[in-house]
């Protein structure tokens, strides 16, 4: 990174000259930027800062000489600038723009430069710079307990419960510089992951005293800041320009406070940003809680598999970048308030009921501008006329709105809201032409009426240009001359030009002001007045519009609070309509809440049935606290089942319709996942060890009010331990946490739990296959048509009632492609394990990670190793020769560990302890076998 004075710059400081030495004096204040310099129409950078411009950009560089020796320039065209700034950002630079802050005609000298913006990814402002329809943050966490005593709290030694007491609160900030939006919270290390994958920051600051641990999760740019931005009197001192600091906790005050600051510096450091209308304090539990694995497993707002659509993009029915930010907001943050929750199902009813209206009010929205950032840009004072009759037309779409939606009770709350601002929408209508240019320092933007003192001068200048253009035929009659021509330079002003030819006809009153070749120019003393008269007029008459501009532009920005609050109707009313239009358009139905556990008849998922024709709807009925193991073979459909169900209720929750023919649903105080191909290997855990993290906190956190997803628990490591894990953690969550749980699992034999706990039922996927190899379904039993195709197992996609006998793994190796010979093998070893089992349900080969398909060693199910500790017989000639008999074990041994493995407490088990106690165990079981190796050697 290349940032601050170059070096180069450096050396040669006493050799600079004036404008590269203030170069060096501006970029050593900002060290931690790319300082680029506004020379007329370019940004430019110098020396190594030019280089590395032009790397990023590339742009050529250009070999400058002077006086003092030759250095390199770069400079970014001024009117093409967004584009190579966005590549600036995006090599993570934070680029420091200084302005000629002096009109370059005043300034004696060097004209002044000052940096009037700092860019960042998370603080950008410019609408080239941003994305639409979301939002960009910055945020920050700090703690309560500065330095050393907080980091040294969250040791790793220290085991979950002890963190909990302990555990520094945090405090969370964001903000998007854009539209002004500030919010704070605070918690404990688990809550600011969970805060931070919400808010999914663009940029992060983070204050001395925080474990980098605790901020682990959030991908994306770190900046650094000086320690005493976050100390606690500064921090205040900042937050107190914004809003009562007493209003928060300590930790809050600090992250709030920091984030501020660093705010304004990226704003020019002019002091407090007004359009920072208020520091909103939000507690999220009063939210749905969703943290970043269930963001992820629920595919909410990113998918890197299959369609590439998400939940999101499914429902993004609105018309304005407001609504599209808005309903962005109500997903990642479903209600939890069940009447509040209500008043958006009536709310979105009301508009599913009523095409018309709903239609009109789209139509209307279409012409909306985005609110939140034209008042950003009018409090910075960045905004032009244009943004101003972009506000005004945004206004102007809002009677129309109110009207659509008349009369309608469940839309008279947002109604309400929306203020059509009928004085400010009048204001910007006297004052601004209706096609206003660009620039707001050229004159043609107030309108003529608004104000007497700047109609005047236009008069007079009209007048006076009248008058000159009258003057040509006026002199020709007088001086007789015919060919005379009246004209204008830049250089020289009006003139009377006379050819050669006629000279001699040139009247007393004109003086010579230039000769040309042919002809002569002329001015008269009346010309020259009228001349002085009209510039002098039109120079007053664009100093005047701007003064004009700039003070309607304050006026405006006064009115910030209401143009806020319209926003925010704005953005509901559209995201109110787009979940109506998803509704009705995908054929959603309302839920009922406030359910004693989830039913969904004919539920539907509602991204994958967009892009499967023919998606097959199935019920769930899920009394309170119901665990319900789903077996089925892989593909069948399990992961899709679980998903949605809990996108049901996360989409209910966050105010829409599902997709179901009919859902009763309870209020969810948050949904655990562990669902799906989250393979991923994030921070260099093992999948094992990542999964045992999130079963962690599941069992820890889950209460009778969540809703978990459980996908294939104990996969990542071996079948033994994984099964027994998974048994332990399907115990754990019946009788200890009763939250509603669905429990994906290839391990049959769990589904004996069924029988012993009273809520544990069994749900499984049906297949068919090829004729009499497996009768997992047969046909015949089945209300519907079997598709059985060739000799290929056909996936019904249904649940049903029940466990599953089979697992079809290997079916699944052959359609994924599997050389046929393996394929056979398998098919081979499966039959002499189910042969050897006699109908005792195994766990299958293909199952987990499907590795038991190809050759390895065909698993004993749990009660055989207990019971007569030897799982298998003697395989004859049929066992594959890399197959190592099993090994002989002492049954004592074995169920003293099987025993202590069950009894594992998970839940008050930390993952670097549970991979501690794996290794013992596996140990022991090594030591028990060798023994009994030992035992028969003897
Ligand atoms: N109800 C359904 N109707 C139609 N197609 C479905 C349905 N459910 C799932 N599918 C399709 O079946 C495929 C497999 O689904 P899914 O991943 O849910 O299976 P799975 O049982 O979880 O598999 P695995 O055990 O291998 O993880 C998906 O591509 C999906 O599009």
């Amino acid at each position: 990174m290349v940032t601050g004075a170059p070096a180069t710059m450096l050396d040669r400081r006493e050799e600079l000259t004036p404008m590269l030495a203030q170069y060096v004096e501006v970029a050593e204040r900002y060290d931690d930027a790319i300082v680029l310099f506004r020379v007329g129409d370019f940004y430019k950078a110098f020396c190594e800062a030019a280089d590395e411009v032009a790397r990023v950009c590339e742009l050529t560089r250009i070999e400058r000489e002077d006086s003092t020796g030759t250095y390199t320039a770069c400079g970014i065209p001024v009117d093409n600038a967004p584009k190579y700034l966005k590549r600036l950002l995006d090599a993570e630079y934070r680029v420091a723009v200084a302005d000629q802050v002096e009109d370059p005609e005043e300034a004696s000298g060097l004209v002044e430069r000052a940096v009037t913006q700092v860019l960042t990814p998370g603080t950008v402002v410019e609408e080239e710079l941003l994305a639409e329809g979301s939002n960009t943050y910055v945020a920050c966490v700090a703690s309560e307990a500065e330095g050393t005593e907080a980091s040294a709290r969250t040791g790793s030694g220290a085991t979950r419960e002890d963190e909990d007491q302990n555990d520094p609160a945090y405090g969370v900030a964001y903000v998007d510089v854009s539209t002004g939006e500030c919010a704070v919270t605070a918690g404990d290390a688990a809550a600011v992951d969970e805060e931070l994958a919400r808010i999914d920051p663009a940029e992060l600051l983070v204050a001395p005293g925080v474990d980098p641990a605790v901020v682990d999760g959030a991908d994306c740019m770190r900046t650094e800041r000086d320690p005493e931005t976050f100390d606690p009197e500064a921090a205040r001192g900042v937050l107190d320009r914004y809003a009562d600091p007493d209003r928060f906790d300590a930790a809050e005050r600090v992250a709030a406070g920091a984030l501020l600051s660093y705010a304004e510096y990226t704003q020019g450091d002019d002091g407090p940003l007004e359009y920072v209308r208020r520091v909103r304090r939000y507690d999220p539990r009063r939210s749905l809680r969703l943290d970043a694995t269930a963001l992820r497993g629920l595919e909410l707002f990113e998918n890197h598999v299959g369609s590439g659509r998400t939940l999101f993009d499914t429902l993004d029915e609105t018309r304005s970048a407001l609504g599209r930010r808005r309903l962005r907001a109500w997903l990642r943050r479903p209600l939890v308030d069940r009447e509040a929750i209500e008043a958006r199902h009536d709310a979105v009813a009301a508009f599913a009921e009523r095409t018309l209206a709903r239609e009109a009010v789209r139509d209307a929205l279409s012409a909306a501008y985005d609110l939140e950032r034209l008042a950003g840009r009018i409090s910075r004072g960045r905004a032009n006329a244009r943004d101003l009759r972009s506000l005004y037309d945004t206004l102007a779409a809002v009677p129309d709105i109110r009207e659509a939606i008349g009369g309608v009770d469940a839309l008279a709350e947002v109604r309400g809201d929306l203020d059509p601002l009928d004085d400010l929408r009048e204001l910007i209508d006297e004052a601004v032409v209706e096609e206003p240019p660009q620039e707001i320092t050229e004159g043609g933007v107030i309108r003529a009426g608004y104000d007497g003192e700047l109609d005047e001068i236009r008069t007079t200048a009209r007048e006076g240009r009248e008058w000159i253009a009258n003057l040509e035929e006026r002199e020709r009659e007088r001086t007789g001359i015919d060919n005379l021509e009246v004209g204008y330079t830049q250089v020289h002003g009006y003139y009377i030009e006379v050819t050669n030819g006629q000279l001699e006809k040139v009247p007393d009153d004109y003086t010579r002001r230039q000769t040309l070749k042919n002809s002569e120019r002329f001015y008269t003393p009346e010309l020259k007045r009228r001349e002085d008269e009209i510039l002098g007029a039109e120079e007053r008459a664009d100093a005047l519009e701007y003064e004009l501009f700039a003070d309607l532009r304050d006026r405006v920005a006064d009115e910030s609070d209401r143009i806020g609050a319209l926003a925010d109707a704005v953005a509901r009313v559209d995201a109110l309509a787009a979940l109506a239009t998803a509704a009705v358009q995908r054929d959603y139905v309302r839920p009922e809440m406030g359910a004693d556990g989830i039913a969904l008849d004919r539920s539907r998922h509602p991204v994958v049935e967009e892009t499967e024709p023919e998606f097959v709807p199935n019920d769930a009925a899920l009394p309170r606290g119901t665990v319900a193991l789903i077996t089925g073979p892989n593909m069948s459909g399990k992961s899709t089942y679980m998903r949605q169900v809990a996108l049901a209720v996360v989409l209910a929750q966050a105010g829409s319709f599902v997709p179901a023919d009919a859902a009763r649903l309870p209020v969810v105080d948050r949904v655990f996942t562990r669902v799906g191909a989250s393979d991923d290997i994030a921070g260099g855990e093992s999948t094992f060890m990542r999964e045992m993290r999130e079963l962690t906190d599941v069992l820890h956190d889950a209460t009778g009010d969540s809703l978990v997803l459980l996908d294939e628990v104990g996969r990542g490591t071996s079948t033994a331990d994984g099964r027994a894990i998974a048994r332990a953690a399907v115990e754990f969550l019946h009788d200890e946490t009763g939250a509603t749980t669905l429990f994906a699992t290839h391990y049959h034999e769990l589904t004996d739990l069924a029988d012993e706990y009273e809520r544990v039922v069994n749900r499984h996927f049906a297949a068919t296959e090829r004729d009499g190899v497996r009768g997992s379904e047969a046909p015949a039993s089945q209300p519907e048509t079997p598709r059985v195709s060739g000799d290929e197992v056909t996936f019904l996609h249904r649940i049903r009632e029940g466990a599953a006998s089979s697992s079809y793994g290997v079916e699944v190796a052959e359609l994924a492609g599997v050389p046929e010979s393996v394929v056979a093998r398998a098919h081979d070893l499966v039959a002499a394990d189910r042969d050897r089992d006699e109908g005792e349900p195994t766990v299958d080969a293909g199952s987990g990670s499907g590795s038991g398909s190809a050759g390895a060693t065909p698993q004993r199910t749990l009660d055989e190793i207990s019971t007569n500790g030897h799982g298998h017989g003697d395989d004859g000639g049929d066992a594959p020769s890399a197959d190592p008999e099993p090994p002989a074990v002492r049954d004592d041994a074995v169920a003293d560990l099987l025993a202590d493995l069950l009894d594992h407490p998970l839940a008050e088990t930390t993952p670097l302890e549970a991979l501690n106690a794996l290794h013992e165990y596996q140990r022991r079981a090594e030591e028990a076998a060798n023994a009994d190796d030992a035992g028969e050697r003897a």
